[in-house]
Order: C-alpha cells, then structure tokens, then sequence
C-alpha cells in the first residue's frame, strides 16, 4: 500500500447512484469507497454495465450520488448546487469521450478554446495556450481544420487539447481510445501518461482495453457496481 501523505484527490465513501425508472431501480455503483491520492494514473477496468461510466460521470460532476460522500480534489460533490457543479466541471476537470465531442461546425483551434471562453477567460490569452496545447500534441498544422477533416487520433488530440484548456487538475477519459487503431491508441495513451507524469495530473481512464495498462499507477477493477480489486502498481 502507498503512503498517503496529501490528503486524497478522491475521496469516496459508500459512494451510491441507483438509477429510479418506473417502479424499478438499477442500481449503477453500490457503496464505493475510494481514496485516491493526486498524482496516480488510474485504470478502471470492468465488464459492460459493471458501473465505471456512471463513477466517472460522478467524478465529473456530470451526474450527483444518490447516496453516500464524494470529494473531488478537494470539492464536495455529494451537497454541491448545480451552479457548482457547472463551475466545478470548468474549472477542476477535463474529460475526454470515446466519441471526441467536438463540434462539427467549430476548427480545431476554436473547439480548442471554446470551454476557456465560456469560463470567462479572455481571448488572446485562451488562443496562445490553445497554440501552445496543439503544437505539444503535434496538430500545430491542423488549427484550421474541421473535426470532419481530421483523422480519428487527430480528432481525440484535439478534445485533449480541449480538456486541458482550463488546467484542470483531474483529467478523465471514458474509452478514450475505443475509437482508435492500436497505433493512435498508444499514441492517446502515452500523452495521457506524460500529462500524470510529467505534469502530475490525476488522470482516470475507464477502459476495456489493454492499452492503458503499462501505463496504470492503480488498477480498479469494478463489478456488479462495486470495487473488487484495487491494485497499486508503482
Ligand atoms: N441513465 C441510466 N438509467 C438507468 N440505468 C442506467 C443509466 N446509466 C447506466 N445505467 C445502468 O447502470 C449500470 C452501470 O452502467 P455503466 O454505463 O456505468 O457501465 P459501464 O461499466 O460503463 O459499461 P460499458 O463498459 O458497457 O460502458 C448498468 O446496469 C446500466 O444499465
């Protein structure tokens, strides 16, 4: 077991969402406790339906428990508001989809600084650290294009890109390479990784793959909603 000296980036306790429909319910994750301190590279590994989009989508302040606590580097998500999740979600997390997200209409450039922009960043500033963000994922050639003009690796290094627009300190990725061929995967993968090391982000990636897993710090692996393993791994 590590040593926890900081205080956890995550901190779970009976963590619950149980989905209501109808008379029924289904129940999404069951009384999780997590401590995770900042600087891991977690990998959440789990069969179909086993709950690890509904923990990231709580980790993100997408979604609010139905039970039990969640601190989220350093923010109570179990009681916040909406308006503090939505400023929660700007300014503390970055989240990368299998299905990239960006939109059709923007170039890379702006699908890039649009979340600064609605954060209230000013404009000069947002488009020089989008600059500085595409040429580290090596699309410095590519600001002008559109999501449809890109290949599928291209497309997921720009929405990292525009997960890490606001700094966040939390990044994290539902399948971020479910998408890709193995060789752009890896590609996805090694830049996640050098954001944890390099950078010391919290980095949470939700994965059947085996891609990540060189890569994973902690192994969790999920089941029926709850944690069945919890590997520390350097
Ligand atoms: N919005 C929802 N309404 C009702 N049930 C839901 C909802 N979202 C998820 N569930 C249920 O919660 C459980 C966990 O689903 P979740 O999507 O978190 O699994 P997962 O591990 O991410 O699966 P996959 O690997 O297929 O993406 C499943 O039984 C699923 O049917």
């Amino acid at each position: 077991m590590k040593e926890k000296a900081e205080r956890p980036d995550i901190f779970a306790e009976g963590l619950t969402r149980i989905y209501r429909l109808g008379m029924g319910e289904v129940i999404g994750i069951r009384g999780i406790d997590l401590e995770i301190p900042k600087g891991e590279l977690v990998v959440l590994k789990g069969d179909s339906g086993s709950g690890k989009s509904t923990l990231l989508a709580l980790l993100a302040g997408l979604d609010q428990p139905t039970g039990g606590r969640l601190s989220v580097a350093g923010h109570d998500l179990s009681s916040a508001s909406q308006a503090q999740l939505t400023a929660f979600r700007r300014q503390v997390v970055g989240m990368v989809f299998q299905s990239f997200n960006l939109l059709p209409t923007l170039t890379v450039i702006e699908n890039v600084c649009l979340p600064a922009l609605l954060a209230g960043k000013p404009h000069a500033r947002t488009r020089s650290e989008a600059e500085e963000l595409l040429s580290w994922l090596g699309m410095a050639s590519r600001h002008a294009h559109r999501p449809s003009q890109l290949s599928g690796g291209e497309m997921q290094r720009t929405a990292i890109a525009r997960a890490l627009i606001n700094s966040p300190e939390i990044i994290l990725a539902d399948e971020p390479t479910g998408n890709l061929d193995s060789n752009n995967g890896e590609i996805v993968m090694q830049l996640l990784a050098e954001l944890n090391r390099r950078f010391r982000r919290t980095v949470i990636v939700a994965t059947h793959s085996t891609l990540a897993d060189p890569f994973a710090t902690v192994l969790l692996r999920l089941k029926d909603g709850a944690v069945t393993e919890t590997s520390w791994i350097k």
